[in-house]
């Protein structure tokens, strides 16, 4: 079997820049300058211009090594590792980026790498184990099943060590696992965590699911939480600590050969950081390139490093070995005491340059000047050459097919997410509990507020049904919209993380979704019904009771399909609320009851076509009042000619409530893919498979000339 190769990671020249808003001086000027101002300036069209946040980096990412990005704050570290990681496609970017010597970009580095970022949204209702279950499930290891298990043997070895306490050492990098050019292999200096011990060999029968997990559990030092939940601000589970592990250990589980953190360890106490970053490094030692950014690293944590990448606004000061930065500093004239964390002098020395150190106004050079010497001590420095040798250099094995990211069939996606929310509804009682209550709770009301109408006069039974009809199709409606917008907007941010990190595509999702809501959609609708129908006295008639029921079944789902389009159109529930009333109160206002829809303004009638209250409101009145007779007195059909509610019959109406909803239900789904498109780029089988068949092919021709060098050297 063909061995993988570790992949190395390189960049070159590279750019990125976003459209910001112009600070328009005139602009400004215009607001200061009066009343006049004022008015000119707000029709003044805005104007963008480019910030450049990375300006022509240089480096590599070498596997089998523990790289940092260190910098002050705004240095452009996250946007590094968004860019690099394919999760940061706003802006424009430009230079080159390789993985061994073939030309990559972001999108197709996301098929090989993991990446664990600053807010890990975990669905809360989750167990620990359930989540990196999932992971499992739904994103199978890369490796082919022998590299696979070699791998998972090499992770029980490197527990193993790190079980025996200090002094035992984690395994250098080449020692086990894939092999590793000597050169790359770093020098190991950390002490195992004696609380790191591997959990028990399974025993009976254990699924690979179960195994990996309960693997990924040790590792990470989940056991004691591992059945708790998630959790989230609401409703308290496990520790925001933990919370990263978690998220780590769902990346770990992948086997993606490259993984990509963005502060793994901010919010953590400093046992659980260098916890982490121990355990990031023994994932490095397995072969994989890990780049994690970290916050001002204690010392022990700066110990475990391999290599580190200091950013300063945007620009690389220093990338290489992490043993060689104290010394490059104090050769920069920043000697590091000798009880000084060497993390923080560097910060320091960077800080200072960056103009928030002690520079005063009466130093001889100021924060700028100091900012300058840094780039221009690194272009010149013998570090900087050594980096460019790496990068001229690297690895170039072709990547191989077993180490892209696979996802699993379609078919198990919806399966797994099906059933996850079905979970997700039984362990979170309220969301179904608050929408029964709601069917209860408006059933009775309607029909007592309505009691006995049917023994009335008939003046007052046209007016009491046709009041209670608008409201149960108004009510039916504007409560599915509600329960949906509720419940999606909060689920919106887990799903933008699970469709980002590959765990499912959309198809599967928006089914799944579909599976478990339409049948509350369909049950909520009969229950009020049931309550309703009888208690008003609307006509006992049994198809007469069905076709009420079908009508607000439909009202049901059509708003469910308006709730699911609105909820994923608008990023928070704020707007939504605002667009609300917005959308539907046209709506409301041409539901047949309010207007005379026949007689209203000719240029705003088209509304009442558009409006599901108007064909839900029609069918229920027509169920009632077609053939309608009161102390033997016809008086339903005069009351429908004279409100005019329009030529259709019910079955139309009631049809057009579903025509409705599945156009919105369509538009949903399109506003999804929007959504899942603009932070991912464009994700069709054509464009992956052309990404594949980059990093698999021919070098880039930046580096067959120093091939061609090498062999003439050779000879
Ligand atoms: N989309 C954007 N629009 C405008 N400015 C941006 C955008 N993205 C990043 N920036 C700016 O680029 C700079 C670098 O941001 P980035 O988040 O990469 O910094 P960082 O080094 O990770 O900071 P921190 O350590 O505080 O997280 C900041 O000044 C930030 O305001």
């Amino acid at each position: 079997m063909e061995q993988a190769a570790p992949l190395q990671v390189t960049f070159e020249n590279l750019s990125y820049s976003v459209k910001v808003r112009a600070t328009d001086k005139a602009g400004s000027d215009a607001v200061g300058g009066g009343g006049l101002g004022r008015v000119r300036a707000a029709f003044t069209k805005t104007r963008y211009e480019d910030k450049t946040i990375l300006h022509g980096l240089t480096g590599t990412f070498r596997p089998g090594r523990l790289t940092a990005i260190l910098g002050p704050s705004g240095s452009g570290k996250t946007t590094l590792l968004n860019l690099l990681a394919g999760h940061e496609t706003a802006g424009t970017t430009s230079g080159d980026m390789w993985v061994n010597g073939r030309s990559a970009t972001g999108a197709s580095l996301r098929l090989l790498a993991g990446y664990v970022s600053q807010d890990d949204v975990i669905l809360s209702t989750q167990t620990v184990r359930e989540a990196i279950e999932m992971s499992v499930i739904l994103r199978p290891p890369p490796l082919s099943s022998e590299s696979q298990t070699a791998d998972d043997s090499n992770d029980h070895l490197a527990s193993a060590d790190t079980a025996n306490g200090p002094g035992g050492g984690l395994r250098a990098a080449g020692e086990e696992g894939l092999p590793l050019p000597a050169a790359m292999a770093g020098p190991m200096s950390t002490e195992a965590d004696p609380k790191q011990r591997p959990a028990a060999p399974p025993r009976g029968k254990v699924t690979h699911v179960e195994q990996k997990s309960a693997h990924a559990i040790s590792l990470l030092g989940l056991e004691r939480c591992q059945d708790t939940r998630v959790g989230d601000s609401s409703d308290k589970g496990i520790s925001g600590g933990e919370r990263k592990r978690t998220a780590i250990a769902q990346e770990w589980v992948t086997q993606a050969p490259i993984m990509f953190l963005d502060e793994p360890t901010s919010g953590l106490d400093a046992h659980s950081a260098l916890m982490v970053t121990k355990q990031l490094k023994a994932i490095a030692n397995r072969g994989r390139t890990v780049v994690a950014v970290l916050h001002q690293p204690s010392s022990e944590m700066f110990e475990l490093i391999d290599d580190l990448l200091v950013l300063l606004e945007g620009r690389v000061v220093y990338l290489g070995e992490r043993a060689g930065l104290v010394d490059y500093v104090a050769a920069l004239g920043f000697p590091c005491g000798m009880y000084t964390n060497p993390a923080d002098h560097v910060f320091n020395a960077v800080l200072f340059a960056h103009g928030g150190g002690s520079s005063t106004p009466g130093s001889r050079t100021t924060a700028a000047e100091r900012a300058e010497q840094l780039l221009e001590a690194w272009r010149r420095s013998e570090s900087a050459a050594r980096l460019q040798a790496l990068v001229d250099g690297p690895e170039l094995a072709p990547v191989h097919a077993s180490q892209f990211r696979r996802i699993s069939p379609p078919l198990t996606q919806l399966q797994y997410l099906t059933r996850r929310a079905a979970l997700n509804a039984k362990r979170n009682p309220l969301v179904i509990n608050l929408r029964l209550g709601q069917a209860v709770f408006f059933g009775l009301l309607i029909g007592f507020i309505f009691l006995n109408t049917e023994n009335r006069p008939a003046n007052v039974q046209q007016q009491n049904f046709s009041g209670a009809l608008f409201f149960s199709a108004t009510s039916n409606f504007l409560l599915a919209v509600l329960s949906v917008v509720n419940a999606f907007s909060q689920e919106r941010l887990v799903f933008m993380r699970e469709s980002q990190g590959g765990y499912y595509g959309l198809p599967a999702y928006f089914l799944s979704k579909n599976i478990i809501e339409v049948p509350i959609q369909i049950i909520m609708p009969i229950i009020y019904a049931s309550i309703s129908y009888w208690l008003l006295g609307l006509r006992h008639d049994g198809v007469k009771f069905l076709l009420f029921t079908a009508t607000t079944i439909a009202l049901n789902l059509c708003g469910f399909s308006f709730g699911l389009f609105l909820a994923s159109t608008f990023r928070d529930v704020s707007a939504v609320l605002a667009a609300l009333p917005v959308m539907f109160l046209p709506f409301f206002l041409f539901g047949g009851l309010l207007v005379n829809t026949g007689n209203s303004t000719v240029w705003l009638r088209w509304l009442q076509w558009i409006s599901p209250i108007k064909y839900g409101y029609t069918a229920m009145m027509k169920n009632q009042f077609t053939g309608y007779v009161v102390d033997g007195t016809p008086i339903g059909d005069a009351y429908l000619d004279a409100i005019d509610l329009g030529p259709f019959s019910i079955g139309v109406n009631i049809v057009f409530v579903l025509v409705l909803a599945l156009a919105t239900w369509v538009a949903a789904y399109l506003s999804l893919m929007r959504l899942v498109s603009e932070k991912s780029g464009k994700q069709s089988k054509r464009n992956t498979r052309k990404l594949r068949q980059a990093l698999e092919g021919p070098l880039d021709a930046r580096f067959t000339q120093t091939e061609k060098e090498k062999a003439a050297e050779e000879a």
